[in-house]
């Protein structure tokens, strides 16, 4: 039976961050995802996840200024001493939530660009290594152009092609299939290739990005696939409700800790 994470950035905004962690718990998650958990004191964090009995699935390195458009830098030329400080910031979280895997964005640039592509390889390579270090996977994400215009990590077989070329043994894939079917659809195919060098699975139905119970994909079979194939991580739960966090839960019902 899959894992699943609540993702607190995009589930339960009925309440305030910190409390979201409660609410998950309460619906019956054992594990949770955001995308972001700079603005919360680490302790603070770390003191909802230990009193809910929850785990830290997963996190992103800071993204640079979200606010100001940046999407992640770890591809944009000059910021690679940024990129360093970034790592160190989220190894300080990672430390108080014992989170196993963090998603590096790569940020706004042209994949065709030689400049950035140089910088990514560059910014992926430092941060891996330093992760390794602390028992922690790297991942990066291919994001479709639609949600994300100007994406430079936009295509799964870029991001195969570098994993595969790095070599590093914590540098793994996060497989959105909301991401895989906008992109590339053959989810189902594309899961029993990449298994082996992912790291962290995400869902949402396409194309609205709700709940996964519908619309283009069939979720029920997919899960059972996961299964199949023996993948022990988690999948996070990365769709915006249709309406109440909680009166979109059917889905989830036959999962829930009781
Ligand atoms: O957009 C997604 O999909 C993610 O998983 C985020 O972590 C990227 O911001
Ligand atoms: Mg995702």
């Amino acid at each position: 039976m899959p894992v699943f994470a609540a993702n607190l950035t995009m589930m339960f905004n009925e309440w305030s961050f910190l409390d979201r962690f409660d609410a998950a718990a309460e619906a019956g998650f054992t594990a949770v995802e955001y995308l972001f958990p700079y603005e919360a004191p680490p302790e603070a964090i770390a003191e909802r996840l230990a009193r809910n009995g929850l785990q830290q699935a997963l996190f992103n390195l800071p993204p640079g200024d979200w606010a100001a458009g940046e999407r992640g830098i770890a591809a944009l030329p000059g910021r690679f001493e940024d990129v360093k400080s970034d790592v160190e910031r989220a190894l300080d979280y990672a430390a108080a939530t014992g989170v196993q895997r963090l998603h590096l964005m790569a940020g706004l640039a042209d994949p065709s660009d030689e400049r950035a592509t140089a910088c990514y390889r560059r910014s992926v390579a430092h941060a891996a290594g330093r992760l390794a270090e602390k028992g922690i996977d790297l991942l990066i994400e291919p994001i479709n152009g639609r949600n994300m215009p100007g994406y430079f990590l936009n295509d799964f077989g870029i991001a195969e092609r570098l994993i595969d070329e790095l070599a590093l043994a914590n540098l793994k894939l996060q497989f959105d299939i909301y991401h895989r079917q906008i992109l590339h659809g053959d989810v189902a195919m594309a899961l029993r290739q990449l298994l082996p060098v992912t790291g962290h699975i995400q869902i949402a139905s396409v194309p609205s990005r709700h709940e996964p119970d519908g619309e283009e994909l069939n979720y029920p079979y997919l899960f059972e696939e996961i299964d199949r194939l023996g993948y022990a991580g988690f999948v996070g739960c990365e769709y915006t409700p249709r309406g109440g966090t909680l009166d979109g839960l059917a889905w989830f019902k036959p999962f829930a800790r009781s």
